[in-house]
């Protein structure tokens, strides 16, 4: 469903990602790994179209996205969560949404209130639909944050960090939230280093470091091979044999 291919992204002499290369099935769900600074931000964001690659391409259905911007993905399913929510916080939750399904979904009049309706409904947010955004919890823009990009009728979902920063409970309940968006047949991928929700949800992993794909496989083949522990751990955890 959607395919980078020897995406590469250099900041003058600075390679943050160097001919990276994956696949996405539909309905599956990917987790990437790697330490901070790995360029799996850059990675997501060559995906969505906010950031050009300097060379390589993303294909989407087979179709060749170099060009299309982020909202021009966006309308063909190809939705980012931000890794800070950044919802406008003077307006109520509601209309977050419903301009969520206004410009990213592109719809209008009762199909958008349908839609902002459908999605923080699920989301669990419905009953908080009159608060101002600015005065949410942080769990409650993480909500908003996945209920703006459902407002978008994603076909494929990039989740940015969407964990970072919550209580074990919360980290639970989202990681239910993001297994119903799974089921619902949205294809996934997500960055995450709260791993246990990440291998909770996803199918496969992809591990990154300096920029570099260093490892790929179910998450049990990922996070024991050697690769990725020298990346996470160190040369010495490896010599010890600690993991
Ligand atoms: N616009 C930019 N200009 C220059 N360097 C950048 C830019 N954006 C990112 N970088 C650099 O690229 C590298 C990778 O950044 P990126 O945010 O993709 O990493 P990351 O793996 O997502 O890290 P983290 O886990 O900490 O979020 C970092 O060294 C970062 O400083």
């Amino acid at each position: 469903m959607l395919e980078a291919r020897a995406l590469t992204k250099r900041y003058g002499a600075l390679t943050v990602n160097d001919a990276v290369s994956f696949s996405l099935a539909a309905g599956e769900a990917l987790g990437v790994l790697g330490p901070n600074g790995a360029g799996k931000t850059t990675l997501l964001k060559m995906l969505a179209g906010s950031t050009a690659p300097s060379a390589g391409q993303v294909l989407y259905d087979g179709r060749d996205m170099s060009g299309l911007t982020e909202p021009a993905r966006c309308r063909q399913g190809i939705v980012r969560t931000s890794q800070v929510p950044q919802p406008f916080e003077q307006i109520s939750v509601w209309e977050n949404v419903l301009t969520a399904a206004y410009h990213g979904g592109g719809h209008h009049g009762d199909a958008a209130e349908e839609v902002a309706y459908t999605a923080l409904k699920r989301t669990g947010l419905l009953e908080r639909h009159e608060e101002m955004a600015g005065a949410l919890s942080l769990m409650g823009r993480k909500r908003l944050e996945l209920s703006r990009a459902l407002a978008c009728e994603p076909k494929v979902l990039l989740l940015d960090e969407i964990a970072g920063g919550l209580t074990d409970f919360e980290v639970h309940d989202l990681v239910v939230l993001i297994q119903d968006i799974r089921t619902s047949g949205v294809s996934i991928i997500w960055i995450e280093h709260v791993v246990h929700a990440l291998v909770a949800v996803v199918d496969r992993l992809i591990a990154l470091d300096f920029g570099q794909l260093i490892a790929e496989g179910t998450p049990d083949e990922v996070m024991e091979g050697e690769a990725f522990k020298r990346a996470y751990f160190g040369e010495d955890a490896i010599l010890e044999g600690v993991r």
